[in-house]
């Protein structure tokens, strides 16, 4: 049996968990056609390539189909319930980095802050009938930041792309979405909240709890982690 690693399997994601691997001389490539998701790994006995979507890797994790994976901090918090409880953190790689926000309109100027959205929710309810509606597909990380702020008066809308247009086109009052440089937050004249960052994103090593962690994947475990200087926690068969 081989150790089964979960790396992202196209775009700045994958080119960059291939650098980090290949700087410890641990070489990932993706083989076969040039449409082909398939992958090698060279350096280390026993380590099999699996080529994922990012998205999907946090699901692989927590099915313990594959013992390993790279992905964003963020998915693995959105998509697991009690992730840590699914999956330990190795190692925090260092790019992909991404903030998760909520932002409004920036011609809001009196909303600045959670507090100030929790006014502003409360007077929108009550002059349109329904509740203000914040476009995202981050629904738990939302969710479980706006009950820690005492915040109920919205309601999700789901957005999988292009969140930042729902303001424009009217079907969300409000979005949380990640943003890295702000251009697309500017471009669609939106504003982060002051005091909603509600999660500081950045590509992560992950350790499937539940895999099959036999002998043989435990000393693989072991190798490779001394091979890529990070300490792994202790796993049981
Ligand atoms: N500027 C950015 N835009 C999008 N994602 C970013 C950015 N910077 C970092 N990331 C991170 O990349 C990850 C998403 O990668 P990707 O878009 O490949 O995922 P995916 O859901 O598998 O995509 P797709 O659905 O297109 O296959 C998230 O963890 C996200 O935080
Ligand atoms: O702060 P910025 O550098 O402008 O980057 C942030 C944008 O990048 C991502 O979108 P992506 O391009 O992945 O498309 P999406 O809307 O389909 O998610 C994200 O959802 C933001 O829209």
């Amino acid at each position: 049996m081989s150790l089964k690693i979960g790396v992202p399997s196209k775009g700045r994601l994958m080119e960059k968990t291939f650098d980090w691997f290949g700087a410890r001389g641990v070489t990932m490539q993706r083989t076969g056609a040039e449409r082909e998701y398939s992958g090698a790994v060279e350096g280390i006995e026993g380590v099999e390539l699996v080529m994922l979507s990012a998205g999907e890797i946090p699901r692989e994790l927590a099915a313990g189909r594959i013992h390993l994976g790279v992905t964003g901090s963020d998915l693995v918090r959105d998509k697991l319930a009690d992730w840590n409880k699914q999956v330990a953190e190795l190692a925090p790689l260092g790019f992909g980095h991404a903030d998760l926000i909520l932002a409004v309109p920036a011609c809001w100027i009196d909303v600045d802050t959670l507090d100030d959205l929790d006014g502003a929710a409360a007077a929108f309810r009550a002059r349109h009938g329904f509740r203000l509606r914040i476009a995202t597909k981050y629904h738990r990380l939302v969710r479980d930041f706006l009950t820690e702020n005492g915040i109920a008066d919205y309601q999700l809308v789901d957005s999988q792309g292009a969140t930042e247009g729902t303001v424009k086109n009217l079907t969300a009052e409000a979005i949380a979405d990640i943003t890295s440089t702000g251009e697309t937050l500017r471009a669609n004249h939106l504003k982060i909240l002051n005091d909603a960052v509600i999660h500081r994103s950045q590509a992560t090593l992950f350790l499937a709890r539940k895999a099959d962690w036999g002998t043989a994947e435990q000393a693989t475990l072991a190798a490779l982690a001394a091979r890529l200087g990070i300490s792994a926690p202790q796993v049981s068969g």
